[in-house]
């Protein structure tokens, strides 16, 4: 029995049979989220799922975790419909633009078959799952169908003891893939399968190869269960909005200004409600009206003092907040009365201020915090470097070396080259010391040929990483 096969004997396939919620006529999209730490196969599988012939229309919702967004070139070209989130980690800041493509989605005529949605390495899916049962609109026509993990067989011992990321992604899930099989023995993957069964008893465990799996043991197979998650894991069930804080402020008619200092996203989002009365029925509807106000577009503010004043009322505010000088926002209030402001993150991690025109600082009569705590490990980062044409062997030998020098900190690189005289782009991937590559897209002809590389890890040097890289391109 070779490592691969060796889970195998587990009655995995899905049994609607024995399931009593199950309804064959069930017309809700099933959605399944693809995780797993950096580099664990994620894009392998899902390259998979997108060349079988599996006869359906997938939408795919892809987010990328880097500096610069190499995973357009890494995901198979298909007639399939494919979302990219770049500009944040899904389970936190874009949870919003999730919420969104997801609302634009249901609206189509057309409708979708299935939805997947690929997080990147360092995202906590609960808070991803959570999403499809925030809101009534998407309980009725989305059905979380099952969060698959895959596992790096080879390198996950390494993140399991100090990555929160990588042991949330293996608790959460319903489906466990032990990928990278083929570069551990059969009793490493045995021990393996035993620690990530006394991490999560209620997921199905597979060893897989290249994420090589029959579709309907992955796609449509009902493995999500609510009910087992949240006796599980009691903090699945807490409300999780697109919202972090909520204020209640007693206002007199005015102009006011938000200032906001440069926090951990270089933008957030607002709304301001009102007015209203009584303090829980306002928080209530307008928690509500938020969630439905990412179904549109947002309004997006530079937070500079030239900007319109915000106007209480059904609209989602986006504000820039600059590195060194922040953001204001200007308030106009039109009559005395309650009002509540929503706010993406924490005001504290803003320093968030309200001033009226007097100078004086209201404060909010009341707040809720929404947050469930999600922190991303800080010490993981990510550096871009982009150079011009490459000398291929002068390529191997500096990234060989640093690899294997670096190796156990850059847990991750990928890249899109330009190696000089060859017509094709060359895709370069790297999980710890490991690394191949492959040609991709041919260049065009008065196309510019530059190459660009993304390191993601820890204590990662950017003049030693961008000097490096323009030694190969000398
Ligand atoms: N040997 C081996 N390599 C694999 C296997 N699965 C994936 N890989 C390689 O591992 C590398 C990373 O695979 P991806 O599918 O891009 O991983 P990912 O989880 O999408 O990566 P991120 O999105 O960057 O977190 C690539 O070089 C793959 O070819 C496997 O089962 N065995």
């Amino acid at each position: 029995m070779t490592a691969s096969c060796a889970l195998e004997s587990e009655g995995f396939a899905p049994r609607p049979d024995l399931d009593p919620s199950f309804d064959p006529a069930d017309p809700r999209v099933p959605v399944t989220v693809l995780t797993g730490f950096l580099g664990a196969g994620k894009t392998t599988l899902l390259n998979r799922i997108l060349t079988e012939q599996h006869g359906h229309r997938i939408a795919v919702i892809e987010n990328e975790y880097g500096e610069i967004g190499i995973d357009h070139e890494l995901v198979v070209q298909t007639d399939e419909e494919i979302f990219e989130m770049n500009n944040g980690c899904i389970c936190c800041t874009v949870r919003g633009d999730l919420i969104r493509i997801l609302a634009r989605l249901m609206r189509r005529k057309h409708k979708f078959e299935r939805i997947i949605i690929e997080t990147t390495g360092m995202a906590d899916p609960g808070p991803v799952a959570q999403t499809f049962f925030m809101d009534e609109e998407m309980k009725a026509k989305l059905r979380l169908d099952a969060i698959v993990t895959l596992v790096d067989a080879k390198h996950i011992t390494e993140h399991l003891d100090d990555s929160d990321e990588c042991r949330a992604q293996i608790a959460s899930a319903d489906i466990l893939l032990l990928n990278k099989s083929d570069l551990v023995s059969a009793d490493e993957l045995a021990a393996l399968e035993q620690r990530v069964r006394g991490m999560n008893r209620l997921a199905r465990v597979q060893a897989t190869e290249h994420g090589g799996i029959d579709l309907d043991q992955v796609l449509d197979v009902r493995a999500f269960d609510l009910e087992a998650r949240a006796a599980e894991t009691p903090e699945f069930l807490q409300e999780e909005l697109p919202f972090e804080w909520a204020g209640l402020y007693d206002l007199t008619p005015g102009t006011y200004e938000l200032a906001l200092a440069a926090g951990p996203d270089p933008t957030i989002d607002l709304v301001l409600g009102g007015p209203g009365l009584e303090h829980e029925a306002i928080f209530a509807d307008w928690k509500r009206r938020s969630i439905l106000l990412y179904s549109g577009d947002a309004e997006t503010r530079s937070g500079s003092a030239d900007d319109a004043p915000a106007e209480p009322g059904e609209t989602l505010y986006r504000l820039t907040v600059d590195a060194t000088d922040g953001a204001r926002l200007r308030l106009r209030i039109p009559a005395a009365g309650r009002y509540v402001l929503l706010t993406q993150h924490l005001p504290e991690e803003f320093d968030m201020q309200l001033t009226d025109a007097a100078g004086g600082a209201p404060a909010p009569v009341a707040e809720h915090r929404y947050a469930s705590p999600h922190e991303h490990d800080d010490s993981v980062g990510s550096v871009g470097v982009t150079a011009g044409e490459l000398d291929p062997s002068r390529f191997e030998q500096w990234i060989t070396n640093l690899l294997r020098t670096k190796g156990p900190d850059i847990f991750r690189t990928k890249g899109v080259l330009a190696f000089r005289g060859r017509p094709n782009r060359f895709v370069f991937q790297g999980v710890h010391m490991l690394f191949d590559g492959d040609d991709g897209k041919p260049w065009r002809d008065a196309e510019p040929r530059g190459s660009e590389l993304v390191f993601i890890g820890r204590n990662l040097d950017r003049a030693e990483l961008t000097a490096g890289l323009s030694w190969c391109s000398a």
